[in-house]
């Protein structure tokens, strides 16, 4: 069973969705940034250092989520869902090709990993009251590579 954090990082209302290279397993498909948890480490610390790695931000975790476990066959995955606010930084991809920041009502619409799919369908994530919510920060910095 390979242990996965996953963070649901909201800003100005909208969830953040990135996508694999395609040159990964899973290639081109869509999912929320975070990784495996490594030998010693705590789901917390994972989820705070995976974002640091793969998006260059600071997040703070809020809340999490029920987490999942879903067979691909080859593997087993257990997904650890982390809400997290967006910190003040810039948002640079450095392992994903592309982001986008989705509202409730587009959560069905990207090419999803199918544990990312159970995980909106089974926990109803359009209903969480983070969509719609606004933050502080204006949300104007962005990395341009990724627009
Ligand atoms: N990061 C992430 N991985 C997910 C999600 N859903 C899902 O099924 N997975 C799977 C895909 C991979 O098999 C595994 C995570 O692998 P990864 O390649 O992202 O992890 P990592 O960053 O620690 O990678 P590495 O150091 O081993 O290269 O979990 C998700 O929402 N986010």
């Amino acid at each position: 069973m390979i242990e996965v954090c996953c963070a649901l990082i909201f800003h100005q209302g909208r969830l953040l969705a990135v996508q694999r290279h395609a040159d990964t397993d899973h290639p081109n498909q869509w999912e929320f940034p975070g990784g495996k948890i490594e030998v010693g480490e705590t789901a917390v610390e994972c989820i705070g250092r995976e974002i640091q790695e793969e998006l260059g931000i600071v997040v703070r975790p809020e809340a999490f989520l029920y987490p999942l476990v879903h067979d691909y066959g080859s593997k087993q995955v257990k997904l650890y869902p982390f809400v997290c606010q967006r910190g003040m930084q810039e948002l640079c991809l450095t392992e994903h090709q592309r982001y986008i920041w989705l509202n409730a009502s587009e959560l069905g619409q990207p090419d999803w990993q199918e544990a990312d799919r159970l995980l909106i369908a089974l926990t109803r994530l359009e209903q969480l009251h983070w969509f719609g919510q606004d933050d502080e920060d204006g949300g104007k910095k962005q990395c341009p590579a990724q627009d």
